[in-house]
């Protein structure tokens, strides 16, 4: 996996695959697994089950920019499509560490892109050409809600930082299903068991 840059980062043209969401030059490349998931759907039936195959839910390809304070570095996050228990597969989702906002921008698939500030969950529809923008203090988890793989550029603040626990202890206000209608937003709930 090649590392991120060393400072100072000159500047520089990153390219895209928009078959396989990897950049060009290459940083750092995270794939999560259903088994990397633990916790994260409703229905832990239906992830243990999902687990068999252990297929990759999502992939996060990033540019060599660092994570340093003063740097804007980018990723593209690739959601394959799947649901688990009709849940729609998703990103972790993190809040910021410091309070730094964060701009997606839709490439291909369809998504959305949940927040949650402790108390008002919002959700903005993703689509091809859609800017989401998330504030700071804004919990923020994607998520696929179409057939294809749903893939967006992100482009934050170096020193943000990634604050999984607070998803952990507060939830993400909504979480989203497959409906007759399109996705279904149905109020959080902790995984049981
Ligand atoms: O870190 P997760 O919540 O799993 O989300 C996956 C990724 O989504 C975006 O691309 C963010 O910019 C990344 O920093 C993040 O790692």
């Amino acid at each position: 996996m090649p590392p991120f840059a060393t400072p100072p980062v000159p500047p520089m043209h990153v390219g895209f695959d928009d078959r396989s969401g990897g950049m060009s030059p290459s940083g750092p490349v995270l794939v999560r697994r259903m088994s990397d998931l633990r916790g994260l759907y409703a229905d832990q039936a239906a992830w243990t089950a999902a687990l068999e195959s252990d297929d990759v839910v999502y992939e996060v390809a990033s540019s060599p920019v660092p994570e340093l304070e003063g740097e804007l570095p980018q990723s593209i996050t690739t959601i394959l499509p799947g649901r688990v228990g009709g849940e729609f597969h998703m990103t972790k989702g993190h809040m910021h560490t410091r309070p730094r906002g964060e701009i997606y921008l839709g490439l291909s698939g369809l998504g959305g892109l949940l927040l949650f500030d402790g108390e008002r969950p919002q959700w903005i529809e993703m689509r091809p050409g859609s800017i989401g923008y998330i504030p700071p203090h804004w919990a923020h988890r994607s998520v696929n809600v179409g057939d294809e793989p749903y893939r967006f550029l992100a482009v934050y603040p170096g020193d943000s930082g990634h604050d999984y626990g607070w998803v952990a202890e507060h939830g993400m206000g909504h979480r989203v299903f497959h409906g007759s209608g399109g996705p279904e937003l149905r109020p959080f709930t902790f995984p049981a068991g």
